[in-house]
């Protein structure tokens, strides 16, 4: 008996986690923006924009080519030589057909080129003219796909984003007034208090999205700004609203960088100057509204008369695949565009004049982390509290999930009484709930986990927080809404099935679906982050878990197990979930006899099992080890698998 109630430890610890949880939330209402009322100390007006050092960025002969894997050979040559500058206070629009290298220059300026050990990136960059390092000047990236943690509103996640990145000798009010600030600028002071939504609840709009994402970008007040095409997806007026904000932080001071695909005239008119790129080469690099059509007017190509200067530039530099002929004539026409270009001024004047002394550079930028290790976990953990509980979809359809297994299993399993054909019947329900409440946990978390982690590593990546403490908030904010589930499923499922019928024993089978829970979960953030994708984790969880529902108890014995899958059993969750479950509702309970080879009690029922000498604390022990080797694994796998960022090395260092 004593066995029996020391389970119920991890419900307590659980209810105790929600009852303190909820007295710290409870003054302060979720849906409250996290806005301190404090008066200014100082009197400084934050309404203004904030001064960033102006940065002139350039870049020399930029090469970047796919290797083959023996290292030596060029398989493709993603940027052929390309140099430029982008200059403070100018929007430099990079522009070229699909494939042209857009990205992947973005990414090299930015610091931010995936590494890879078959890509070889050579060249130079200049911040105001000196080498680039890698702590001189503050790099915003906005990425293509805007991630957010869909249930916090607009004015949350920018506060989230101040409070971690900002630094800690500011004042609440200051970081407040400077979130107020950045929300008037970038247009978002109407949908402040709006959730950013998901496919499930709709939230702000693409565009505002758009615009949180440059916001939380801004909050660190860099002063050199990239976009990668962000204007996709959204409609024109949208578009429209994205490029005037970019433009106005153009015009602010910040130095601003995009590549865009096909911008309609309007939008084109905000470009100060232009990169054309046409596969991996440049055809024009230099001011992008008169000159750039004076500079193809002089090779012949004019533009005609209201005709969005855009389209014009996408026809004459694209490769023309429709016939053999149209290509050879496309092609011939861009590769003229490309020698021209390098022997012509404007291929040069940009640059410094002299030929710059090779330097070792390294372009990776990583931010120092701002805010100690506790508050971090403070900030963590309000953020992962909040998405859990304010995710009302999720939650209604789990617990809809929980509430209809229970019925239907307890329907089957109708008041189960004390016949020895009851014996079957009980180790199957016990079996069942077992795999029912470990799978319920695994397809959650493999299915919202690895959007997540995309959050994660480019917050990590940008040094806003350490793992451990953003882990820590994650399991500890999760364990009160994780633990509900489990236990509406027993509390429903354990009377009507007529399961061992003492509260003590309901307490234990409580706790050991929830402890089981707990651990289905830690495997199911694993796979998270062992895997790129939701598909591909919803491929792999699963089918690793049916590997330990078949070595569960109840469907082989261990012992008859072939000698290399004998190990399997000892780390499958199911398995002491399972025994733990048998124990607990076969120790001392009789069963009718009529023959002489029935089992008269359930003690005799769990020698069958093979379970006759353990304890229900023993297989809790071992599912908890399976628990911390869950979490371990998930620690140490998205610890290695930190985004890396390719090494731009000197033209001569790398021969
Ligand atoms: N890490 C990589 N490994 C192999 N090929 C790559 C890698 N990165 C980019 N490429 C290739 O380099 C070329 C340029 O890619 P990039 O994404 O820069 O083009 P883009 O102009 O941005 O295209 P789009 O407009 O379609 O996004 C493409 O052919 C792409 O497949």
């Amino acid at each position: 008996m004593a066995a029996a109630a020391a389970p119920a430890i991890p419900v307590l610890v659980a209810g105790g986690v929600a009852a303190l949880v909820l007295k710290f939330f409870s003054r302060r209402p979720p849906a409250a923006p996290e806005i301190q009322e404090e008066a200014s100390d100082d009197g400084k007006d934050a309404s203004s924009a904030p001064e960033v050092p102006p940065i002139t960025l350039s870049w020399h002969k930029i090469c970047c080519a796919l290797q083959a894997k023996d290292g030596i050979t060029t398989v493709k040559r993603l940027l052929k030589n390309l140099s430029g500058e982008a200059k403070a206070g100018r929007l430099l629009a990079i522009m070229g057909p699909s494939g042209s290298g857009k990205t992947t220059i973005l990414n090299v300026l930015a610091g931010q080129l995936a590494a890879s050990p078959r890509l070889k990136l050579t060249g130079l960059l200049f911040v105001n003219g000196t080498p680039c390092v890698s702590t001189s000047y503050k790099v915003a990236y906005v990425r293509q796909e805007d991630l957010f943690f869909s249930q916090l509103t607009v004015r949350e996640t920018l506060s989230l984003a101040a409070e971690l990145q900002l630094p800690g000798s500011s004042t609440a009010a200051e970081r407040s007034r400077y979130v107020d600030d950045i929300l008037q600028r970038l247009g978002l002071v109407r949908c402040a208090d709006t959730p950013v939504g998901d496919a499930k609840v709709r939230g702000i709009s693409g565009g505002e999205k758009k615009r949180l994402s440059i916001a939380c970008e801004l909050i660190a007040s860099p002063s050199v700004i990239f976009a990668d095409e962000p204007t996709t997806g959204l409609d024109a007026f949208q578009a429209e609203q994205v490029m005037e904000t970019l433009k106005k932080l153009a015009q602010d001071g910040h130095t601003v960088v995009c590549s865009i695909h096909q911008p309609r005239g309007s939008i084109y008119s905000k470009f100060d100057d232009l990169l054309l790129l046409s596969e991996g080469s440049v055809i024009y690099a230099g001011p992008a509204q008169n000159e750039a059509l004076a500079y193809f007017a002089g090779l012949g190509h004019s533009c005609p008369e209201h005709v969005n200067p855009a389209e014009f530039f996408a026809d004459l530099i694209s490769i023309d695949y429709s016939s053999p002929e149209k290509e050879s004539a496309s092609r011939k026409r861009v590769e003229a565009f490309v020698e021209i270009f390098a022997t012509t001024l404007y291929a040069t004047r940009s640059l410094s004049g002299t030929e710059p002394a090779p330097v070792k550079l390294s372009t990776q930028h990583v931010t120092q982390q701002k805010v100690g290790w506790w508050k971090q976990f403070r900030l963590l953990f309000r953020r992962a509290w909040l998405q859990a509980i304010r995710d009302g979809p999720t939650n209604k359809v789990r617990s809809r999930m929980s509430v209809a297994a229970a019925m239907i299993f307890g329907s089957i399993y109708w008041r189960m009484g004390r016949s020895q054909t009851s014996i079957q019947d009980r180790m199957g329900l016990l079996q069942v709930a077992a795999v029912n409440t470990a799978m319920a946990a695994l397809t959650k978390t493999v299915n919202v986990f690895p959007k997540e982690r995309a959050i994660v590593d480019r917050e990590r990546a940008k040094g806003s927080y350490g793992l451990a403490p953003y882990l820590a908030a994650k399991l500890i904010a999760e364990m009160p809404i994780g633990a509900a589930f489990p236990l509406l499923f027993g509390a429903i499922l354990y009377p009507m099935a007529r399961l061992h019928p003492s509260a003590k024993r309901f307490g234990s089978f409580s706790s050991i679906v929830t402890v089981e829970s707990f651990a289905a979960s830690a495997m199911g953030l694993c796979v998270g982050a062992m895997v790129p994708s939701t598909e591909a984790a919803m491929a792999l969880g699963p089918s690793l878990m049916t590997v330990f529902i078949v070595f569960g108890g109840y469907y082989v014995n261990s012992e008859n197990a072939p000698v290399m899958f004998r190990w399997i059993p000892r780390v499958s969750l199911i398995r002491w979930a399972f025994q733990a479950l048998c124990i607990n509702e076969f120790k001392g309970l009789k069963f009718e006899c009529d023959k002489p080879y029935d089992l008269p009690n359930g003690e005799q029922a769990l020698e069958r099992l093979g379970f006759g000498d353990s304890t229900i604390n023993k297989a809790m022990v071992e599912e908890g080890r399976i628990l911390l080797f869950w979490y371990t694994m998930t620690y140490a796998l998205m610890r290695k698998n930190k985004p890396r960022y390719q090494r731009i090395v000197a033209p001569d260092e790398s021969s």
